[in-house]
């Protein structure tokens, strides 16, 4: 399995500097590692900024939330089939991503074998932070969801506050994130093992189905079926899923047919389409508290 790390974080935060941190603390180890970013997070992760080979695939028309799922599926194909010997993935999404959506652009059944999402790094400006009331109520609201949806959160830019602001920093975010533990950093400088023992799972839940990090704000169980479900069955046990549930996809078994149908669930719609070919029948479920979600034989 392939360890992705996803670096979410208002624009101009510092994820970038956190990205060549690691990296290069990767590669230290004798790691390889590559990196999947958007374009316009347009920063040099390229032969100048990264001394060495690291194999990068650029999203081209925009933000991994927004470019479809396909596309991203296609780069992230792209980079496995030329890549067969790389360990770690890092996703560094732009400052106006959504961290739900830019995970579910990474889950695919597809993948499921391969990768392993170990969780969501998010990179808060910390000045901003405290200058949050200047920003637009929408633009407000997006800092806040990468926060909020965040396995580990660094209160970056710690050099550009005092002592008083900063512990003002880190008492207040708990307030959208009370799981998420706070680093405070300057120029995104972390050690990376720190981060991996941080997303550990806790061994006695170990458990096969589930593919993402741990037990945390956000998380994505596979479920695969043994048996076909009668569609309308189906819909409705979807319907009864706590809103938590944020996104369903992959690819259902449906009596009567030949092939699992494509199945998505987004924010209460759910949409068929027929599959021509015969994929593995499994569902990718992204939400909170969703361990114990299976649907009933
Ligand atoms: N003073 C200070 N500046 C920082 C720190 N971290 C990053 N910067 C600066 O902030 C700017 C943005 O940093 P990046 O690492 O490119 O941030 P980013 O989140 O990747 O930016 P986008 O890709 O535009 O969203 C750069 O000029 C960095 O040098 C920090 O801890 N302190």
């Amino acid at each position: 399995m392939i360890d992705v790390y996803l670096f979410s974080g208002f624009l101009g935060s510092g994820k970038t500097s956190l990205l060549l941190n690691v990296i290069k603390q990767l590669k230290d180890e004798n790691k390889k590692p590559a990196v999947f970013m958007n374009e316009f997070g347009d920063l040099p992760v390229d032969s100048k900024a990264v001394e060495g080979e690291v194999p990068l695939k650029e999203l081209l028309d925009g933000c991994i939330c927004c470019s479809g799922a396909e596309k991203t599926e296609a780069q992230l194909q792209g980079l496995l089939l030329e890549n067969e010997d790389i360990d770690v993935i890092l996703i560094e999404t732009t400052g106006a991503a959504h961290p739900v959506e830019a995970l579910d652009a990474v889950y695919s059944p597809l993948f499921a074998d391969r990768l392993q999402v170990k969780g969501i790094i998010t990179v808060v400006d910390s000045k901003l932070w405290l200058n949050r009331n200047q920003l637009s109520p929408r633009i407000r609201a997006l800092f806040m969801e990468q926060i909020k949806h965040a396995h580990i959160l660094l209160a970056n830019k710690a050099d550009l506050l005092t002592d008083e602001e900063l512990a003002n920093v880190t008492m207040e975010l708990p307030h959208l994130n009370a799981t998420a533990p706070i680093i405070q950093t300057i120029n995104g400088k972390m050690s990376f093992t720190h981060i991996e023992k941080m997303l550990q799972k806790p061994k006695a839940k170990v458990n096969k189905d589930i593919v993402s990090g741990a037990g945390l704000p956000l998380s994505s169980k596979l479920m695969t079926f043994t048996e076909s479900v009668e569609m309308e069955a189906f819909e409705n046990w979807v319907k009864s899923l706590p809103d938590t549930v944020y996104r369903m996809k992959g690819f259902v078994p449906v009596k009567g047919t030949r092939n699992p149908y494509l199945f998505q669930y987004a924010y209460g719609m759910v949409h068929w389409m027929p599959e021509y070919i015969q994929m593995e029948p499994r569902l990718v479920i992204i939400g909170e508290d969703i361990d114990a979600i299976h649907y009933p034989s």
